[in-house]
């Protein structure tokens, strides 16, 4: 569990209500600095919900969401972002007809509090943030191509490029790795550990189980907008909710085999 000290994200009891459904239903969630927390559950699950109302894409109903010493509930996207919480989406999000280092530069603006109106003008700051970032992702040979030509492992690469421009303090990856092939899956992953290694702090959603639970040192597993279970990778196929509601019974034993061999390895 978190230490109370090192705590860098503290949501409480949030709700998103639409209507009369509760997308997010009562979640409470602590990231400590440095963490890798993932989390799983069914489609529906309210796990991009629960993305969207710490990020500020969308207010929250009730509850509470501290970061880094703010109280940022209630705050938009952009000023949540300036805290220094960048995010990615599951769906390609980007500006097709712009180049991928447009694309960036744009993101780069967005993280800014201080911004140059009018237009998307960048000082040498605000360029290297931009140049790093293609440079981290391995996109630099790319930069000058438009979007719209890019491969979806690109794209995914795009976006992690765009949060981490913005020089986050946490990043939240929504699927990174969905859609993607096994080798293209396994890149990913050295990218996140990357991060990890540079001591960021990352949130991700995931339904390709090898990559949530290598990757994460806690895990949480939403259903109907409700945390049913969280605790470490090694334990989420052996959780009979878990199983009977998300999992099955033909992934619990894959899993089983994944952590046995990697206990032998
Ligand atoms: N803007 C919205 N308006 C109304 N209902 C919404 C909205 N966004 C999400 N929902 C509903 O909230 C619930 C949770 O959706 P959400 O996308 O958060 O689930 P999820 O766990 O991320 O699913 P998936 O794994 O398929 O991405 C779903 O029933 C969805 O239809």
């Amino acid at each position: 569990m978190t230490d109370e000290k090192q705590v860098l994200l503290n949501c409480e009891n949030v709700v998103k209500r639409y209507g009369s459904l509760a997308a997010v239903d009562g979640m409470s969630l602590s990231v400590a600095a440095g963490e890798i927390v993932g989390i799983g559950g069914p489609n529906g699950a309210g796990k991009t919900t629960f993305f969207d109302v710490i990020t500020g894409i969308t207010p929250l109903t009730e509850g509470s969401i501290a970061f880094d010493g703010h109280d940022i509930t209630g705050l938009g996207a952009d000023r949540i972002c300036q805290l220094g919480m960048a995010r990615t989406f599951q769906l390609n999000a980007a500006f097709e007809s712009l180049t991928v280092r447009e694309n960036i530069d744009v993101a780069t603006y967005f993280g800014r509090a201080k911004r140059t109106f009018p237009g998307l003008r960048l000082g040498p700051e605000a360029r290297e943030q931009t140049e790093e970032a293609l440079a981290f992702v391995g996109l630099a040979a790319k930069a000058d191509q438009t979007v719209g030509q890019l491969p979806v492992l690109d794209r995914k690469l795009l976006m992690i490029a765009g949060a981490i421009a913005t020089r986050p303090k946490i990043l939240f990856l929504d699927e990174p790795v969905g859609g993607l092939n096994t080798t293209e899956i396994d890149l990913i992953m050295e990218l996140v550990l990357k991060l990890k290694g540079e001591g960021m702090t990352v949130v991700l959603i995931e339904h390709v189980m090898r990559f949530l639970l290598a990757l994460s040192s806690r895990v949480l597993i939403m259903h109907h907008g409700k945390k049913i279970f969280e605790g470490l990778p090694n334990q989420v196929a052996e959780d009979p909710v878990v199983v009977a509601t998300y999992l099955g019974e033909g992934t619990q034993k894959r899993l089983k085999t994944f952590f046995a061999e990697g206990e032998q390895a």
